[in-house]
């Protein structure tokens, strides 16, 4: 037996940068950057040139940006646009980018105070530019694909992401980082990366500029459903079909939309029990074996088409009637907006 004490190498235990205290201050404005709030500010006129270059604006162009910090890229947008909507959670950033638009002889910035995953987008805009908070990326990418399956498309999106949420959201099926959100952008849009952009404000942030096209035309398809079939396979995206379908969770799902489809449509539900109903539509189309990450679009087109043909849907019915009342309370401008300002109609009706 060892009876030498034990001790751990230094080398394994590395030491933790002591948290800075003092927060960050904009060194133009002297404004302290709250780095949960995601306020890394662009200050690499490079990168920002490189931004608006991706975005390739029209002088008859509304432009959406999320977030304009304190104006750095808002500036370059409002010369070359007709029109720059903006929504940012700080009251400070908001007065500084209006003032800085005022200074500039600018008429046609609007910016709201708000948090940009609840004011309702702009009613229509043609690019979306954004240096996007890390926290809100995803689901201000899932709102901006929304846009496209309601019949709304924006011609491009330029997005300033995290490296690594950008190499997530790029991957391939069947590669290490592919994931419902990367699959849902393959749907809706092609996306391309632009180029690198390491801030060199907060050095410790690699970024990548990407750009989204939405496909014309857009894919015929339910988004609610599509996207209730894409969470139930990707939840455990390694396991066969076969496996994720054994889930009791998803079966009593599926099997509630079932019945509630079934006394909709007048139909007689089906004698065999719904566990077997379900694989034998996976047997059917050869797809038992198949896993989540590796499936392609077709694939997953083919597999909904043959479910929903059962009368097996993942959305429930309930779901549009939600999505109905999100939207009026969105664009009612008061209620859950909470302290925000009332939203001006100029911004819902451009
Ligand atoms: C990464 S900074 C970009 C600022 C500016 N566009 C730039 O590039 O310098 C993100 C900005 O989004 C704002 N922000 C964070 N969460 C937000 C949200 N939920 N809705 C709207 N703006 C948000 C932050 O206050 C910050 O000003």
């Amino acid at each position: 037996m060892c009876l030498r004490p034990c001790v751990r190498s230094s080398r394994a235990l590395p030491l933790r940068k002591p948290t800075p205290l003092a927060p960050k201050l904009h060194p133009a404005t002297g404004l302290p950057l709250s780095r949960t709030r995601g306020q890394h500010l662009l200050h690499n006129q490079g990168v920002i040139y490189k931004i608006v270059e991706a975005a390739d604006i029209q002088a008859s162009d509304a432009v959406y940006e999320v977030g304009c910090g304190t104006g750095e890229l808002t500036m370059r947008l409002l010369p070359l646009a007709r029109k720059v909507y903006t929504v940012d959670t700080e009251l400070r950033m908001v007065e500084e980018t209006k003032s800085r638009a005022q200074s500039g002889g600018f008429q046609n910035l609007e910016a709201l105070v708000g948090d940009a995953l609840r004011v309702p987008m702009p009613r229509r805009f043609d690019v979306c530019v954004s240096n996007l908070p890390y926290k809100i990326s995803a689901p201000i990418i899932f709102r901006l694909l929304r846009r496209i399956s309601e019949g709304h498309p924006w011609r491009a999106a330029v997005l300033m992401l995290q490296r690594e949420f950008a190499d997530r959201l790029l991957s391939d099926p069947g590669e290490k980082g592919f994931s419902r959100l990367a699959l849902n952008v393959r749907l809706f849009a092609k996306a391309f990366r632009r180029c690198a952009a390491n801030q060199n404000f907060v050095k410790e942030i690699h970024s990548t500029v990407i750009r989204l096209e939405p496909r014309v035309p857009a894919p015929e398809v339910d988004f609610n459903e599509w996207d209730a079939l894409i969470r139930v396979i990707f939840s455990r995206r390694r396991k066969t079909l076969r496996a994720q379908f054994k889930k009791l969770s998803t079966l009593a799902m599926l099997e509630q939309n079932y019945k509630m489809w079934c006394s909709l449509s007048g139909t007689k539900p089906s004698a065999i029990p719904f566990p077997e109903l379900v694989s034998s539509v996976l047997k059917e189309e050869s797809m038992l074996r198949e896993r989540a990450f590796a499936m392609d679009l077709d694939d997953l087109h083919l597999l909904l088409k043959a479910f929903n043909r059962r009368g097996i849907h993942f959305a429930s019915v309930h779901q549009g009637a939600a999505e109905a009342e999100d939207l009026d309370f969105a664009t009612s401008g008061s209620g859950g907006v909470g302290s925000f300002p009332q939203l001006t109609s100029d911004f819902l009706y451009p």
